[in-house]
């Protein structure tokens, strides 16, 4: 049997997936935390990677690894290769005035005319999370180490180098990428297939070497002196590793409650969404993936059994005891700031609380469909920008929720796949180093997302009318 290996570098934690390369089947897997926090270490990825590794049996059989991961951080290497400061994650938002800046700037002072000019060249309209906006805090925040910036890698590229040996092995010649994940950046354009290093200039005032971008099948930097065995995929975005495993298409979308929120769905064309609401990605394979994300998903749930003091399948028992709309109570989850609306600064409400809805059960209720309408409007937002929503599969730490698998198909009004509970980025960078190693033009033909459950629920619109009420009415955190 043939093994090959995909990775998940995830916000909260490192998981690896061994899987036969013919048949896909799964072989074995392991997985190790990561740190809190919205500015980490590069090495404790690293670390995570080893120990899930371990954990995994380790790769002396494996032939074939590729490294998905969580898009956006930034990772600044100085001319020798050391990392020059913690990673700022995709969750960390203090680069939000700097989007405000780079979008003003390019608009020539009109925000409306620089939004829409960002999204024609990069595909997306910058906020908080987006790598550029990061190098421009960086600049202005931090200009002493600003200057010392050789290189700029997202955490997936930093990985896969670190797999090849890093700068003692491969240099910067060996820093390398995929389309999906250089799409992220704020600087590579899906529609050119390019940098675009003007953009990225004007953000950190230089041009640093950046990761050379894979093609969808294409081995990575070999160092015939290192020890690492087996061949290196081009990795992904973890969105995009998603849509690999489950093989999305035209018409499917996917929703994946991680501790981001992401709606994504396959695009044959390029999206340039001037508003910002959808981001105009690439996927991993030579199409689109446009995606609406917020920062605020599994950890709303998390939020909500802290608050009353259940665990998980409590919360879920709460949620499902109490009736569709929490009689009125309305959860708004921007507990972590919000990118999908752009609202950095804004804080979590409870609206539409009285004496009959303020028990347990009312209040799990509310933050299950508040979490749910946030990304219910991701869904409109994908429909307003033409990219139809046919087949939606959920996916993601999350979707273990019982209460979110029945009740995601009423708030959003549509049937709900559910697969079955896997890690399917890592199941996707999986399916890329098989289709690596094979040469073919076309992955192997496995899918993970064989044996999906259908939810299927009367739909409730009266939820999403009463959280669309509420939702413009929170508070700003103290700066
Ligand atoms: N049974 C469950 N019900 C609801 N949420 C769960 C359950 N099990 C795990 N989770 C949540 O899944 C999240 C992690 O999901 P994951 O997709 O791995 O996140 P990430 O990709 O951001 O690291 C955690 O916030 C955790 O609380
Ligand atoms: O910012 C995005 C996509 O634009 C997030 O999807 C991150 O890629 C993190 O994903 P998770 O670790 O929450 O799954």
């Amino acid at each position: 049997m043939t093994l090959v290996a995909g990775v998940d570098s995830s916000t909260q934690s490192c998981k690896v997936v061994v899987r036969d390369a013919q048949t896909g089947a799964l072989v074995r897997q392991g997985r190790a935390k990561h740190p809190e926090g919205t500015e980490v270490h590069p090495h404790h990825w690293w670390d995570a990677l080893q120990a899930a590794i371990a954990d995994a049996g380790g790769l002396d059989d494996v032939e074939a690894i590729s490294v998905g991961g969580q898009q956006h951080g930034m990772v600044v290497l100085d001319a020798e290769g050391e990392v020059i400061r913690e990673a700022l994650l995709w969750n960390d938002t203090r680069s939000a005035q700097a989007a405000v800046d780079l979008i003003t700037e390019l608009g020539d002072g009109d925000v409306v005319a620089g939004a829409q000019a960002w999204a024609s060249a990069i595909g997306s309209v910058p906020v908080a999370s987006l790598t550029v906006t990061k190098l421009r805090w960086l600049r202005d925040a931090e200009p002493e180490n600003a200057a010392r910036v050789a290189a700029v890698a997202l955490p997936h590229d930093w990985l896969t180098w670190k797999l090849a040996g890093g700068m003692a092995e491969v240099g910067f010649d060996g820093l390398v990428t995929d389309r999906s994940d250089a799409s992220g950046t704020g600087y590579w354009s899906p529609f050119t297939e390019d940098y675009r290093t003007d953009l990225l200039e004007r953000a950190l005032g230089s041009v640093p070497r950046l990761p050379r971008v894979l093609a969808a099948n294409e081995a990575g930097p070999v160092a015939p002196a290192f020890a690492l065995k087996p061949v290196l995929g081009p990795g992904a975005g973890d969105n995009a590793a998603a849509a690999i495993a489950l093989g999305l298409l035209p018409g499917d979308v996917a929703v994946s409650l991680g501790t981001s929120g992401v709606v994504s769905a396959i695009s044959s064309a390029p999206i340039a969404d001037g508003t910002g609401l959808v981001t105009g990605f690439a996927d991993a394979t030579g199409s689109y993936l446009p995606l609406a994300v917020t920062l605020n998903a599994s950890r709303v749930l998390d939020a909500a059994c802290r608050m009353l003091g259940v665990d998980h399948p409590g919360l879920s028992q709460l949620a499902l005891s109490a009736p569709a709309g929490a009689d009125g109570l309305v959860h708004i989850p921007y507990l972590e700031g919000e990118r999908t609306p752009n609202k950095p600064m804004s804080t979590g409400a409870l609206h539409g609380m009285r004496l009959a809805n303020t028990t347990p059960a009312h209040v799990a209720r509310a933050a299950v469909e508040g979490m749910l309408c946030s990304l219910a409007d991701g869904i409109d937002a994908m429909r307003a920008v033409g990219v139809p929503v046919e087949r939606v599969f959920l996916i993601g730490g999350g979707a273990q929720s019982e209460a979110v698998r029945h009740i995601i198909p009423s708030v959003m009004g549509l049937d709900v796949l559910v697969p079955t509970p896997g890690e399917y980025v890592a199941d996707g960078a999986a399916r890329q180093a098989a289709w690596v190693l094979s040469g073919s033009d076309t992955p192997p033909a496995w899918s993970a997302s064989s044996g999906a459950e259908v939810m299927t629920g009367e739909p409730t619109p009266f939820v999403r009318e009463q959280y669309a009420a509420a939702r413009e009415l929170t508070v700003d955190r103290p700066a």
